[in-house]
């Protein structure tokens, strides 16, 4: 089973993905740290993350080893994997390893859960449940700067809400799989939820999925 988590920056859909695959045992794969990876790359190498050639010669040489770098969770990491992820090449050499943890989970898991962007609309189309997570911008940028400061980073609410939002508009309007809510999803607002609140609204269509798949479960 594949389940899809979307959605914008700080929604939630991490915590939720996380505790999805915690509750059903299945892998999970946090995108966002694929283009987050190779947009340190790039900036470590003192290249322009807007420069598609030397975006796309990052991802070609992509080690999955990174993902579990510290530094690829600041906001300077962010910004840059936004921008290298509007880059075709990019996309294009980040889609086998998504689709053949989705197909072939590690450690003989039964299903995978991909929290990202595109994972509904792109990278798995039929995903067996689709979620979109969102949140009102202002709650989203508040999360991430009480996530920062809670880190130790120094973070000023009024810059991160305008990365967030700059970050957003980068993500809608880029033409190659751009964020966007799959028809079939089920849109979860965590503006006024809980984050228990939240991952039980997420169970939902996940029960009713594997109800409908196996009646006699
Ligand atoms: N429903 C919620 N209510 C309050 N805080 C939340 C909720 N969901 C997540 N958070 C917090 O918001 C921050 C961003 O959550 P995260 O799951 O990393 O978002 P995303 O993966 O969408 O960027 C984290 O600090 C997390 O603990
Ligand atoms: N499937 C994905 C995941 C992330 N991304 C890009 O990577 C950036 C960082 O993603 P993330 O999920 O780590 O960011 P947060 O939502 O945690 O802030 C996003 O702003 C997107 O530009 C993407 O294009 N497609």
């Amino acid at each position: 089973m594949i389940i899809a988590v979307d959605g914008p920056a700080a929604s939630g859909k991490g915590t939720i993905a996380r505790r999805i695959a915690r509750e059903l045992d299945f892998a999970y794969l946090d995108t966002g740290l694929l283009y987050r990876g190779v947009g340190v790359m790039v900036l470590d190498r003192g290249g322009n993350p807007e420069d598609p050639e030397a975006a796309t010669r990052a991802a070609e040489s992509f080690d999955p080893a990174l993902m579990a770098d510290p530094r690829l969770r600041g906001d300077e990491a962010a910004v840059a994997a936004s921008k290298v992820a509007a880059i075709p090449g990019v996309r294009a050499a980040m889609l086998e390893f998504q689709r053949s943890f989705g197909r072939t989970p590690p450690d003989g898991r039964k299903g995978a859960v991909l929290d990202g962007r595109d994972i509904g609309t792109a990278i798995f189309p039929d995903a067996d449940v689709k979620l979109f997570i969102t949140a009102a911008v202002e709650v989203r940028a508040e999360r991430r700067h009480k996530e920062l400061l809670e880190r130790g980073s120094p973070s000023i609410y009024a810059r991160v809400l305008q990365d967030m939002q700059e970050r957003d508009q980068r993500d809608r309007s880029r033409s190659t799989a751009p964020m966007a809510i799959a028809p079939d999803a089920v849109v979860i607002d965590t503006s006024a939820l809980d984050v228990e609140a939240a991952f039980q609204a997420a169970m939902d269509p996940i029960r009713k999925k594997q109800d409908r798949q196996n009646p006699v479960r």
